[in-house]
Order: C-alpha cells, then structure tokens, then sequence
C-alpha cells in the first residue's frame, strides 16, 4: 500500500551520484514495467534469441537481447554473427522516445533535444546453476563511437549497482540499490566510469511489474556513433 502512493520514494530521492550520473528512482509505473517485460518476452523470441555473451572464452551469467545494433565483446553489428547470424530487431521508436525523455529527467530538455539512440541492450538477471543470481562484473561502456549518454532501466528484483570512476575498476566507487522503475543515467564526465552488479537480490520484485520471482531485466539505452544505413540499404 505504501508503495502504491510512492511512499518509498520519500526515503529514496533523486541522486546524482558522480557528475553527469543521476539515479531517479520510481521513474516507470508498474503498468509501464509490466508492458516492457512482456515486449522484452517478444524480443527475447528472436530472430535472434536472448543469448549469454562470452568474453574471453566464458559465458556471462546475464542474458541478453539486443535491438538496433547486436552488441558482442567489443563490438556492434547488425547481424549477430555469434548467435544465429540473423539481424536483430530495429530499435521501436517508443524506445527511442523514452530514451529522450529519461534524458530531459536526469539532466534538461536541451540535453534530451538531441538524443537519438540507436541501441538497446536488454539483460536478463536469472537464477544461474549454482542457485545464486546472475551478476556482472565492473566493465566500462565503451564500445560505442559516440559519447551520448547511457540511459538504464530496471524491473524486476533489486540488484546492487556499483558505480565507479573512469580510471580504475576499484575504489572509489557508490552503491546504489536500483529497484523496479528505478532509471540511471549516465554520462558527461562519468560517460565511461566503470560499473556493475554485483548481486540481484531475488525475491525482491513488486507485484505487479511482471517479473515477480523471475529475476531481473535492464535495457541500456545507448548511441552508438555507427552509421545508419539508408532506407533500403543493407546493413554493412
Ligand atoms: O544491469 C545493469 O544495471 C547494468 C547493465 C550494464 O552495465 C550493461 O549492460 O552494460
Ligand atoms: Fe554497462
């Protein structure tokens, strides 16, 4: 009940956690979360399907699905030579949309007038073999051309996000706890600070969100600099 009127939001206010990276809490109703969890269902059906990356040899534990540009360590391609070598689904314009306007909430509409994703990246955080949740560790993004903020959204169970600085993996760095319909955002001076998740806490997920006792998704919104091709034109 307290959460149904945002209750829990007096405890937890927006937050700008290092420059240019700015935590707003509750930003997505439960409506909104239930309905990108059943388009995420979609999206993880194929053509390419929802796939552990593997860096170095070894698989993640998140999954994940990708729109726009199919993103595998250190790269972005169309088609996704690593799983299926199907192209990946475009980017649907109402992400593009709240991309924008998750720009214009965490810095101002000048900053959102000329945000234009071009990819997203939906993780799913599951339960993985051992029983325990899927994690990630402290990475920078880095792999896109541009340097347009990256917009992170979260549904589902409560994960620890570590956010750091743009030169070590370590200390100094912030923990934040990113609950369902939580958005960060991050860019500017922290475009590049090394992040992760270090634990999903199961069970933690609000009714209603669409993803109760099923882990945890979150989509990263980025610009990847590449170029778009024509209408009509394939990919490179
Ligand atoms: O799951 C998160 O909150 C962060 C995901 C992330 O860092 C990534 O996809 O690069
Ligand atoms: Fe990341």
């Amino acid at each position: 009940m307290t959460e149904l009127f945002g209750d829990d939001l007096l405890a937890r206010p927006r937050r700008e956690v290092a420059p240019g990276a700015v935590h707003v809490p509750g930003w997505l109703t439960l409506e909104q979360q239930a309905w990108i969890v059943e388009r995420f269902r979609e999206w993880a059906a194929g053509p390419v399907p929802a796939r552990a990356a593997r860096i170095g040899g070894h698989p993640m534990s998140v999954r994940t699905v990708c729109l726009g540009w199919h993103w595998q360590p250190y790269r972005y391609t169309r088609e996704a030579t690593d799983v299926n070598g199907a192209r990946v689904l475009p980017l649907p314009e109402w992400l593009v949309r709240l991309g924008r306007k998750a720009v214009a909430e965490a810095y101002d509409g000048a900053a959102a007038a000329g945000y234009v994703p071009d990819a997203a990246l939906a993780n799913h955080y599951g339960t993985i073999g051992d029983g325990t949740m899927a994690k990630m560790g402290m990475h920078q993004d880095k792999d896109e051309i541009s340097r347009e903020p990256v917009v992170s959204l979260s549904i589902g169970d409560t994960c620890l996000f570590r956010f750091g600085n743009t030169e070590t993996r370590t200390r100094p760095y912030t923990d934040v706890e990113l609950r369902s319909g939580d958005l960060f955002v991050f860019g500017g001076p922290s475009r590049l600070a090394y992040h992760g998740v270090p634990k999903v806490f199961p069970g933690t997920a609000p009714e209603g969100c669409g993803l109760e006792g099923r882990g945890r998704i979150n989509i990263t919104l980025r610009a990847t600099g590449l170029d778009a091709p024509e209408a009509g034109e394939d990919a490179p």
